[in-house]
């Protein structure tokens, strides 16, 4: 049979460790796909960087609709990013009739609603595997491997420019903005990695999960985004202290008012596997009723590693793309006429744990009214801990931290307690607060 013939747009991180990697492992990939793949054509603004990349052997184009327009090219990769020209192209090859392959989250959390229909329409797929957690085969573990189960509840650390900032300033004691730096430099950052650094990338790819793991259409816009840059050091040091590590967490899970859907910091304790996740490695737990906790781990971001999943992704099409499209697995893994209409919960409704730091006046009676308005609130403590004024503030300081752990509460009354807190002449900072996650 001859070759399924690839259309590349966008040849940089990700689009040149696709290009080598399918080159590299081209006669192992034939076998198992039944046939060869082979990207044919290549379009990057960059046209003699992108010549330099392939080869005389592929056509280089700087305009990526001759590539989508192109009768000569069954299957485009859309690897140029964001919502704008990446959303045209993306819809123009769909009409056209081929199938996309794409590792753009921000493009599908935000549009693919829109997207999955148009393909749905024209009989094509649109496959994502890259898109979330990169080269961890999440999405096929979801819509596939998982199917038997009632899932519960995901959460994961999806983001690993994030989590390599975390390691590096917790174990090299590194400032934030050389860490950024480093990971932008390797590749792992967002072309704008304030989608890195506020959670929002990570919000794209829970928003992905979300629809998968509960057959909802995919809602970024009702995500709760918390990211890292309000994190302090202090934080990170009293969280050890207390038996806990701070990771940036995607969350996405089944409750009784419908599906919370949420990216933060969180506490989680220092003996869990994904405490120990570190770098910019990815680690997703999904728990399903049947199956319980299961966990996956591996590169969540870099060159190759995503391109492993981009090629999964072609080697699935070009088995399936002859298929009835019904006999095909579903975009969001459920039938298009099955989708839940399950209410993303609003915050305030959520159900959790928390840290709170307060940086309070040095004197008697503080740790009674702050418990005083906890226990008024019926929030429970799990514990409490207080640091010598002198080691917070120096020597003859008058301030001191506090730091409380809590039982499970709902965010409205955690809310109003912080509110209630905060008013105390005693408090002298805004109170940190950490949502805590046991994932037990
Ligand atoms: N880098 C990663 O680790 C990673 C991991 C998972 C997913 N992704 C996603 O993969 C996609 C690509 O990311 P990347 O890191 O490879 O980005 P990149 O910036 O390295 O590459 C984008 C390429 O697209 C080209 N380009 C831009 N506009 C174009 C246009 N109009 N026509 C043709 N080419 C154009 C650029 O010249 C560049 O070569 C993004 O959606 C990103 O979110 C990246
Ligand atoms: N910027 C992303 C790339 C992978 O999606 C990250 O750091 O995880
Ligand atoms: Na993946």
């Amino acid at each position: 049979m001859s070759p399924i013939r690839v259309g590349l747009l966008g040849i940089g991180t990700v689009g040149s460790g696709t290009f080598n990697v399918l080159k590299r492992n081209q006669e192992e990939i034939r076998r198992r796909a039944g046939r060869g793949i082979e990207i044919t054509m290549v379009a990057d603004l960059d046209v003699a960087r992108a010549q330099a990349l392939v080869g005389d052997g592929v056509l280089v184009v700087d305009d990526a609709r001759k590539v989508v327009a192109s009768p000569d090219i069954d299957i485009v990769i859309e690897l140029i990013g964001g919502y704008g020209i990446a959303k045209a192209l993306v819809l123009e090859a769909i009409e056209s009739g081929k199938h996309v392959v794409t590792a753009n989250k921000a493009l599908l959390a935000v549009h693919g609603t829109e997207i999955f229909a148009a393909a749905q329409r024209k009989g094509v797929m649109v496959a994502f595997e890259a898109a979330v957690a990169g080269g961890i085969p999440i999405i096929k573990a979801l819509r596939e491997g998982l199917s038997a189960n009632s899932i519960q509840w995901i959460a994961g650390i999806i983001n690993g420019t994030t989590n390599f900032i975390l390691s590096e300033m917790r174990d090299k004691g590194l400032d934030f903005d050389v860490v950024l730096k480093e990971a932008q430099k390797l590749g792992y950052a967002e072309a704008d990695p304030t989608f890195d650094i506020e959670g929002v990338d990570a919000a794209h790819k829970a928003t992905l999960m979300s629809a998968i793991a509960f057959g909802i259409p995919v809602q970024f816009d009702k995500a709760y985004v918390e990211g890292i840059t309000s994190l302090a050091a202090q934080d990170i040091r009293y969280a050890e202290q207390l038996g806990y590590r701070i990771k940036l967490l995607g969350i996405t899970k089944r409750v009784a008012g419908g599906i919370e859907l949420r990216v933060h910091p969180s506490l989680i304790p220092a003996k869990r596997l994904l405490a120990n996740v570190e770098g910019a490695m990815n680690a997703v737990v999904v728990h399903g009723d049947a199956v319980g906790t299961t966990l996956y781990y591996g590169k969540g971001a870099g060159s190759e590693p995503t391109a492993s999943a981009v090629i999964a992704d072609l080697v699935d099409i070009s088995r399936l793309h002859t298929a009835d499209p019904e006999h095909r697995v579903p975009h969001l893994a459920f039938q298009p006429d099955e989708m839940s209409d399950l209410a993303i919960v609003p915050m305030s409704e959520i159900v959790t744990s928390y840290y709170l730091r307060l940086n309070v006046a040095d004197e008697a009676g503080v740790l009674a009214s702050v418990t005083g308005i906890l226990a008024e609130a019926g929030i429970s403590i799990d514990a409490v801990l207080q640091r010598e004024a002198d080691e917070v503030g120096g020597e003859g300081s008058t301030q001191t931290d506090l730091i409380i752990l809590t039982h499970d509460c709902v965010e409205a009354k955690m809310n109003e307690a912080i509110a209630q807190m905060q008013a105390l002449p005693t408090v002298l900072a805004p109170i940190t607060r950490i949502r805590k996650e046991e994932l037990a």
